[in-house]
């Protein structure tokens, strides 16, 4: 009822030990706090919230229009509905090594568990879009070391996401990104997140070069293929994220609906492919609520 029963540092705690643990975390990006419900209810091990999915929900594209306060307030809603651990897109930062810092201890106080912070110039573009520039390996390495020096809580998750394999066709982008990656590690990167790799064997061969978590990016339309869970963790891949699987869905439901209604002026032939009240009251725990008042939750299907 209300809110997450675990507090952020249970829940940094939480993700810190099931990573040293080598075990395989899926996240699937909610795109509200209510689909964050959903992704807990569903079992899996915690949630991204997905900096093109903050941007498209505002109905902006991923280019880096939206503001530190925006991405944090969304972040902090989100993280609140959950038990479970949330992973925030910051981009690149938002600005210099000092904004940098700023953001760290924003997203603490907005309850995720951690986040990555990207080499991309500012500003960004999305990791799948081509024509990508990103910074010099000193700059990317000052934006990590500013973020792990501000965290508070030692257990806040920096990841490094490095963008450099788009920028170089054929094996020397990745070695490039092995070498980026490996610098950042250095830097405090508690975990990687190697942007754009082309396959499964990229994957591999970056967990192989790092001793700390990798995470696999299984954005849909993108550039790197679709693997299931055991092909990525047969890969030495740590986290997966889903980043805008569920908008699409939605999005992808809500469009035939609209058509449907528009075709056949009722939605009557779609209702059977929605969620219920039931199941929405079940989400947002209307029973829970009798507790300050027995007459609140009186609907009967
Ligand atoms: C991970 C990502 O940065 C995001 O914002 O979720 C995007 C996802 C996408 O656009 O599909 C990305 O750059 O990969």
């Amino acid at each position: 009822m209300l809110y997450s029963h675990a507090t952020p540092s249970d829940k940094r705690a939480t993700l810190r030990a099931r990573l040293a643990a080598g075990e395989l975390l899926q996240l699937p990006g909610a795109f509200n706090p209510l689909s964050a419900r959903l992704i807990e209810d569903k079992g899996f091990d915690g949630v991204y919230i997905s900096g093109a999915v903050v941007s498209a929900d505002l109905g902006l594209p991923d280019i880096g229009l939206t503001t530190l306060t925006e991405v944090a307030t969304r972040a902090g809603q989100i993280a609140r509905m959950t038990n479970l651990p949330a992973i925030v897109d910051a981009d690149t930062g938002f600005g210099e090594p000092m904004n940098v810092a700023r953001t760290i201890q924003t997203l603490e106080d907005a309850g995720v568990a951690g986040c990555h912070i990207e080499d991309q110039v500012n500003p960004k573009r999305c990791g799948h879009l081509d024509g990508k520039a990103t910074v010099d390996l000193e700059t990317a390495t000052k934006r990590i070391r500013a973020a792990v020096d501000a965290r508070r809580d030692p257990n806040f998750l920096v990841m490094a996401r490095t963008d450099v394999r788009a920028s170089l066709d054929g094996p020397a982008g990745l070695a490039t990104a092995i070498d980026r990656a490996k610098a950042l590690v250095d830097a405090g990167a508690d975990a990687i997140f190697p942007e754009a790799m082309r396959d499964l064997a990229e994957f591999e061969a970056v967990a192989a070069a790092v001793d700390v978590p990798v995470l696999a990016n299984m954005t849909e339309f993108g550039k790197s293929e679709l693997f299931t869970r055991d092909q990525l963790a047969a890969a030495g891949v740590q986290i997966v994220i889903y980043p805008v699987t569920l908008l699409r869905s939605a999005m992808g439901a809500a469009e035939r609906t609209l058509d449907m209604i528009r075709e056949t002026g009722t939605q009557d032939g779609v209702v059977g492919e929605m969620q219920t009240r039931a199941r929405l009251y079940e989400l947002v725990d209307y029973a829970g609520y009798n507790h300050f008042d027995t007459e609140i939750f009186t609907y009967r299907p």
